[in-house]
């Protein structure tokens, strides 16, 4: 017996359906308790106080940070546009790279990937194409986007065949780096080829975490990938900071996975944690970061003071 199919008017198209909701109105101020230093935090040691760091005057090359964590949905596409945008506010010029191919990064700022001609995986497949003429301004000033799209996806398997293809993201970005203070990767979620590309590249890698159970069996995968790459293909590739996502402090459940990551790998967990709030996915729909969006918001504030802490390591 045959499955029932529906009938061809009401068969949903995939690409062609409207999914876009309306953005809503920009929240009203929110009460933020403000944290005073040296008070306990959420990561149980007490706050430290970074000032803002002063101007510079002279820029690149950059600092090649990956924000990787082969979970999905752990807020690393969140965590690059927002820590892109709190960079930029103390007048660090910063470049994100879309370098997933649901093209989340994009999306989150405004743009329809599936609409663009050229991205980055016709930059890293297509030698004659420019990586500057495929690198766009964003609302942000001086935060710029390589946006990305599906094709990417592609590219994985096509690299394979390459020499030196886990290398291709570090040639990609060669001829942009003395225009910026910071590249930012958004990886996708897994460890493939792309991710390897991207340890390849950095300086540092940021792992934002989800404050839930699960989230902690995958963490010890990632860094033994992150110690292979260093000892084979990227010497000074470090651990920049685990950053704590999604973090609810009247869950008790939250709070005691916070205390098992502090323990398990200590200063090299932020000082700043990233509540879970409904602001984050409304930022996507409004397609901008929540610096502009909500800029008196707590989570604004986090990834201001997470700016502050990722240019004083
Ligand atoms: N602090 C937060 N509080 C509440 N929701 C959040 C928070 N951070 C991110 N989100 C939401 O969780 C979802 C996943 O976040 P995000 O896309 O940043 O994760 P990701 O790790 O990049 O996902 P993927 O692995 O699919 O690339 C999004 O809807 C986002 O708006």
């Amino acid at each position: 017996m045959s499955t029932p199919q529906p009938s061809a008017e009401r068969r949903p198209r995939g690409a062609s359906v409207d999914l876009s909701l309306a953005p809503h109105a920009a929240p009203a101020d929110e009460d933020v308790v403000e944290q005073k230093e040296g008070e306990i935090g959420p990561t149980g040691r007490p706050l430290r106080f970074i000032p803002e760091p002063p101007l510079i005057a002279h820029h690149g090359p950059a600092k090649v940070l990956a924000v990787c964590n082969q979970k999905g949905g752990v807020g690393k596409t969140t965590s690059t546009i927002n820590l892109g945008a709190a960079l930029a506010e103390i007048g660090r010029r910063v470049l994100l790279v879309d370098f997933d191919p649901q093209g989340a990064l994009s999306v989150g700022l405004g743009i329809q990937p599936h609409h663009l001609d050229q991205t980055i995986y016709n930059v890293i497949m297509e030698r004659e194409v420019d990586v500057e003429n495929v690198i766009m301004r964003t609302n942000v000033a001086d935060m710029d986007l390589l946006p990305s799209n599906i094709d990417l996806s592609a590219a994985e398997v096509q690299l394979v065949a390459e020499v030196g293809r886990e290398h291709t993201l570090v040639r990609t970005l060669r001829p942009v780096m003395d225009r910026y203070d910071y590249v930012l990767v958004d990886c996708q979620p897994s460890l493939g080829l792309l991710t390897v590309n991207a340890l390849a590249a950095a300086d540092g890698v940021l792992i934002p975490l989800e404050c839930e159970f699960f989230s902690l069996r995958g963490v010890a995968l990632l860094i033994d990938t992150i110690e292979k790459v260093r000892e084979r293909l990227n010497p000074k590739l470090e651990i920049t900071g685990i950053l704590a996502t999604m973090y609810d402090p009247r869950t008790l459940h939250s709070r005691e996975v916070m205390a098992r990551v502090v323990e398990a790998f200590g200063e090299v967990v932020f000082d700043t944690v990233i509540n879970r709030t409904v602001r984050f996915p409304e930022t996507t729909v409004a397609g901008e970061p929540i610096t502009s969006w909500a800029p008196r918001s707590s989570g604004a504030k986090a990834y201001r003071s997470l700016a502050r802490e990722v240019i004083a390591r």
